[in-house]
This record gives structure tokens, sequence and C-alpha cells, in this order.
């Protein structure tokens, strides 16, 4: 995307390398250019280890890679590439929004999945893994003599599922990573090399010999759909999948409810009030930056912390959904059951496994407070400030999930609320994840 710098001349020099980038801005001719402005915005710079020199003048048209920050553009000039400050530049009113592909990105996302830390944490929540295993033991007559594709199939544990409880004809393990090689280790070692057929590359990329009947895939991330894995899925989808054939999950569905979060909120809040019979509320806006900007998604919120019916806010019908569709809107409305503090809206999701058999029983795998915890865990949004809220009173609004342009696999959620409709009682909060 090209944009073009608009007032400042600016001389960007890297007085030393090290951890922290700092650099010295010498402004041009705007006398306006406040150091402490840019000595702020300079301290909140993207910890960098080298930037080459990097100079442009009024007028000059800068080619931006990416916006790792809202302050500071990874932009080009002449082929010299450096960080300049987002106040000084405009974009191009024409210029198209696209998405900045970046390959790096993948290498970190695929990196992050070569040790086993992550595979041990997914292949230890009994909930996620079992509710597979109860898909293809319920499916095992169905499964008989089917090609499946196992999409981003780690240490490969639905393919041996799929060999160990049923009969298909080939299991098309795909791995992007290098944990591939492991996988097909386990294959032998379990005696399944017959019907599953390890493929390392990416499910957008790679050849299968074949169309398949069944595409099978874990794919979910916090909040559902962080990591956006799920495009992958139906890119794969429309690339391999038979006439009327089946994709498990066959549908999800993002879960919203309001809640009280006493000691969340004492903890980081309430806690500055009184400490040692002192009075620290200055830090209060601190805190408050510091701990409620982003979702929390360690938080095991218990039912009785609800303080309205959770309602589904968002549906997935993964035989029709659209990579478009991914920026992905809810709206809701809640009743208030029991008065008590509004302090933040938990997220969690369910995803349903439809049967292969017309009369046969679908699986569900909740990662709600009504269910066994998983490692998904449930995510919080604190408000900046909580609300007293009576019985009887509603709470309605709209949430939207929108793909970082930049950071391709992260999203931010924005939420908006208001009090028994009321234009005064109104909320409004954007929750970057995690970028
Ligand atoms: N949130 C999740 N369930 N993540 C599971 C991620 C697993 O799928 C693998 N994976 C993710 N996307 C892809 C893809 N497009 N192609 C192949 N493997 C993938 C990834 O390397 C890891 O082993």
């Amino acid at each position: 995307m090209i944009h073009i710098v608009l007032r400042w001349d600016f001389h960007v020099v890297v007085f030393q390398p090290q951890p922290h980038f700092q650099s010295l801005f010498k402004s041009g001719q705007n006398p306006s250019s406040s150091s402490s402005r840019n000595d702020d915005a300079i301290s909140r710079l993207p910890a960098l280890f080298y930037v080459p020199q990097l100079s442009f003048s009024s007028g000059d048209m800068l080619l931006v890679h990416a916006k790792p920050t809202s302050e500071w553009w990874w932009a080009e000039l002449h082929g010299v590439i450096g960080y300049v400050p987002a106040s000084v530049i405009r974009q191009e009113p024409d210029e198209e929004e696209e998405p900045v592909e970046d390959p790096w990105q993948d290498e970190e996302y695929f990196g992050s999945y070569k040790t086993l830390k992550l595979h041990l944490e997914m292949l230890s929540d009994k909930s996620r893994t079992e509710a597979y295993r109860h898909v293809i033991f319920n499916n095992s007559a169905a499964l008989r003599g089917k090609v499946v594709m196992d999409l981003g199939c780690g240490t490969g544990i639905i393919s041996l599922f799929c060999a160990q409880l049923a009969q298909p004809s080939v299991v098309y393990a795909v791995e992007a990573c290098s944990m591939a090689a492991y996988t097909r280790q386990l294959v032998k070692q379990n005696g399944f090399e017959e019907v599953v057929t390890v493929l390392q590359g990416r499910a957008e990329e790679i050849q299968l010999p074949e169309k398949v009947d069944v595409l099978v895939s874990e794919w979910m991330g916090s909040c559902l759909l962080f990591e956006f894995m799920v495009e992958s899925v139906l890119l794969a989808r429309d690339r391999w999948l038979k006439e009327g054939a089946v994709t498990w999950p066959s549908s999800a569905a993002l879960t919203l409810v309001p809640c009280q979060a006493d000691g969340y909120y004492a903890e980081k809040m309430a806690f500055w009030e009184h400490p040692y019979g002192l009075d620290f509320t200055p830090l209060q806006p601190l805190a408050r930056q510091e701990f409620f900007t982003k979702p929390r998604f360690s938080h095991l919120v218990e039912p009785a912390e609800c303080l309205a019916a959770p309602c589904h806010v968002i549906r997935l019908d993964m035989y029709t959904l659209q990579i478009r569709d991914l920026e992905v809107l809810g709206r809701f409305l809640f009743c208030v059951e029991r008065s008590g503090i509004f302090h933040e809206f938990t997220a969690w999701f369910t995803v349903h496994f439809n049967s292969m058999e017309a009369e046969g029983s679908a699986v569900e795998l909740d990662t709600g407070p009504s269910a066994e915890p998983t490692h998904w865990k449930r995510t919080l949004f604190m408000l900046d400030r909580p609300v007293s809220v009576c019985a009887g009173d509603s709470i309605s609004g709209t949430i939207v999930l929108r793909r970082n342009p930049v950071w391709r696999r992260h999203m931010n959620v924005f939420l908006h609320w208001s009090i028994n409709g009321s234009t005064e009682d109104v909320g409004t909060k954007t929750f970057p994840m995690w970028r």
C-alpha cells in the first residue's frame, strides 16, 4: 500500500543497536513537533535490534509494509526500510485495505507447534480429545471404506482414532510443521501404516491423490477464532471435499454472558484503595490499562457469577461459511436474572459434530462453565468500570470479532452495550487478541 509523507522532514538515526530500539528524531521545518511526543512515541516502539537510517521529506511516497502498532509503521523508501511515525503520513484515499501477507507470521505460528508443549496441552485436555474419539466411535460403521482428511493433525491423535476404531480406506493426516516426522513414527509404532498416510505441508498447498468423504480438524482457538486456522479448513473444504461429504466439526457457536467478577476486580482494582491503610487510588488508571485492556483467557467463570442466561451470539455453519464471513458480528440481548455488579462479559464456544448416519446422535464439545474445563478455558472481557444492575434490567448490544489486517492470526473483539436501552448508560470497548 502506498502512502505519502505529509508534513515533517524526518531524519531517523539509530545511534546504537541494542535490545530496545532507540532513535533520535530531529524534526524538520515544523517547530510544532514536540520532542516529548516523539520521546513518548519512541518509548512505545516495538523492541528492535537494528533499524537502518531512514530519511524522507514532505511529499515522498512511502511503501508501508506493516502496521505493527497504531503509532509506528514499517515502511520503505527507495529500497530502505525503517519505522516511521504513522502521524506524519497519510494513506492514499483510493488504496484498498488489502491484508498484508507476511510469511514470517506463519513461520512463527507453525514454529510454535514444533515442540511438544502445545501438543501435550491439547492431548492432556480430555474433554477435547475424548469428544473427537466419541465422534469417530459413533460413526465407525459409516466410516468403513471412506477417505478421511485430518487437517492440522499434530501428533495424529484423530487419525489414529480413525484407524483404531473404524475401517476407513485411508486417512490423509496433514501437518504443516516438522512434527509430521514424529507423527509418521507414531503411525508406524501403532501399526496403522496401511491406513494412515502422513503428509507434511500446509493444507492449502498439499496435493491429495483424491477427494475426501470426511474432513476432520481440531482448529478452534481462544474465543473460537483466534489463530484463524478455520480459514485453512474452509480452503481445504472447498478444494478436497466430495459433494455431500462431512466436515467435523459441522458447526460452531460463540456464547457470551454478562458476569460478576468480584474476585478478579478486587485483586486487580479494589486492591489499590487502601493497601496497608494507604490510599493508592492514583494507580487505578494504570491498573485498568494494564489488567483490563486485553482479554483474560485463564478465567474459569462459575455459573453463580452469571448475571443472565448465556446466549449464542455467533453461529458458524462449516458447510456454508466463507472466508469473507470471518469478520463476524453478533447481537445480544440479556435479561438480568439477579441483581449484582456487571464487571465483565465472558465468552466461550461450543462445536457440534453431526452424525454420518441419518438417525445417529451428534456429539457436542462445550467449553463453557456447565462443562468440564478445557485448555481453552473461557475468555473474560473486563469493563473499564463496573455497573450495578438489577433483576429485570436488560443488557443489549453487539460483539464484532474483526481479524487483524496485519497480524492475520490475531483479531480485535469489539463490544458495545447499553443498559435498558438507554443512550446515557452505554459502553464500548475494543480488546486486542493479542497484538
Ligand atoms: N488451535 C488449534 N487446534 N491448533 C491446532 C494446530 C495444529 O494444526 C497445524 N496446522 C494449522 N494450520 C495448518 C495448515 N494450514 N496446514 C497444516 N497444518 C496446520 C499446526 O501446525 C498444529 O500442529
